[in-house]
């Protein structure tokens, strides 16, 4: 089994844009609500819900912490919606991502998501499933329901990718 290092980058907009969206408040459309007592940062993120009798799903999700070195050995992507993670605890956790080769995953890209930022993924786009860091943390998860099968795995049959490290 080949071993590839996987490099840790910090989570950006336009870092990220190919596979989704970062919600977080910082660059977003700030608008004053509620007579001037509620700050609305506006259309976050692009939910997508598809197929037969599709909707829109809020979960939460209670993660197990991982711990250094952690290894991708799979990705993993939902082929009729988006999927969003916001961190509900204000901890940072890991964002791995990957394009599309011609129906699997390329070499994976590594985010480290402040505990102030979510992601979304659009549909179709491969991401490992949550990965939160040292402790328990819960996330508020927005994803879909529908009729169709909506999670597609991908196993990397030679290679393991290898996270040694986090961005400070
Ligand atoms: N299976 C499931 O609901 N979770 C994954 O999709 C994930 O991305 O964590
Ligand atoms: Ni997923």
């Amino acid at each position: 089994m080949h071993i590839e290092p996987l490099t840790v980058e910090p989570l950006t907009r336009t870092a990220f844009a190919s596979f989704g969206d970062v919600i977080e408040t910082e660059g977003a459309e700030r608008r004053l609500i509620n007579n001037g007592t509620t700050e609305r940062f506006h259309d976050l993120a692009w939910v997508e819900v598809l197929g037969t009798d599709a909707r829109v799903l809020i979960n939460i999700f209670r993660g197990q912490g991982f711990h250094l070195p952690i290894d991708i050995r799979m990705m993993e992507r939902h082929p009729f919606g988006s999927q969003a993670f916001v961190p509900l605890n204000g901890r940072p956790f890991l964002v791995v991502v990957a394009e599309d080769e011609a129906g699997r995953p390329a070499r994976p890209r590594a985010f480290l998501a402040q505990g102030n930022q979510g992601v979304n993924y659009h549909h179709k786009v491969w991401h490992h499933p949550l990965l939160a860091l040292q402790e328990t943390a819960d996330f508020l998860v927005v994803d879909r329901a529908g009729r169709e099968d909506n999670l597609e795995e991908y196993f990397f049959a030679d290679r393991t990718y290898r996270i040694l490290s986090l961005p400070h």
